[in-house]
């Protein structure tokens, strides 16, 4: 048995379009809306890391702050119209869960939008243990809340799996194996990422979870 924690966003999900969608409804109507490119590049350390990145890429006014993330937070729950499970993740975690594994969540999305959308989409039922960017006062790549998770599900074996550097960041800290999900929204070229091993397809992962195990 292995302890398996996953990132949500860009690991599990692609939730970028429904992120864009609350970032454009926030931003005043003189703006030029955020691309998605723009989404995903701003994704992954979590709501005030998010904002402040757009502040600074519009140059709003950094005293509209709080009106930013009070309007984000009010919108973020039901945001999952858009988002899907990447191809493959819901037969993955099943095949991991049927095996034996115990399987966690630690995103910096914030706890409610997490759940919500993991109901959504159909997924809450394989993981023992979520915590988000505001379940406790540090987030990635601070390992406080992987730790925290791992501590939850045992004892044995670790695995830690991410699609960005933050997540890569936080694995070396918690001094867990990374595995690196390679169709998510890293900063930059995600060979540069340092990982354990890997992975493009869902399918992939049950032979680098037994390799590494
Ligand atoms: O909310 C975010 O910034 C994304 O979070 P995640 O990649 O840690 O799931
Ligand atoms: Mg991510």
């Amino acid at each position: 048995m292995t302890r398996i924690v996953f990132d949500l966003d860009g690991t599990l999900i692609d939730s970028a379009a429904d992120v864009q969608g609350i970032a454009n409804a926030l931003l005043p109507p003189d703006q030029p809306p955020l691309t998605l490119a723009e989404t995903r590049a701003f994704m992954g350390e979590g709501v005030p890391t998010f904002l402040q990145r757009m502040i600074a890429a519009r140059g709003l006014d950094p005293e509209g702050y709080d009106t930013l993330h009070k309007g984000f937070l009010a919108r973020y729950d039901t945001a999952v119209g858009q988002t899907t499970a990447y191809p493959g993740v819901a037969e993955t975690l099943e095949s991991l869960r049927a095996a034996g594994h115990r399987l966690g969540v630690c995103t910096n999305k914030p706890a409610r939008p997490a759940r919500a959308v993991l109901a959504h989409l159909g997924l809450a039922e394989y993981f023992d243990v979520m915590l988000g960017g505001d379940s406790l006062p540090q987030r990635k790549p601070d390992p406080a809340p992987l730790l925290a998770i791992l501590a939850n599900l045992g004892d044995t074996h670790a695995l830690y799996v991410g699609d960005s550097e933050t997540d890569a960041a936080t694995a070396h800290a918690a001094a867990v194996p990374f595995l690196l999900f390679t169709e998510g929204y890293p900063k930059g070229p995600a060979e540069a990422i340092d990982c354990a091993g890997r992975f493009s397809r869902f399918a992939e992962l049950p032979d680098l979870v037994a390799e590494l195990g």
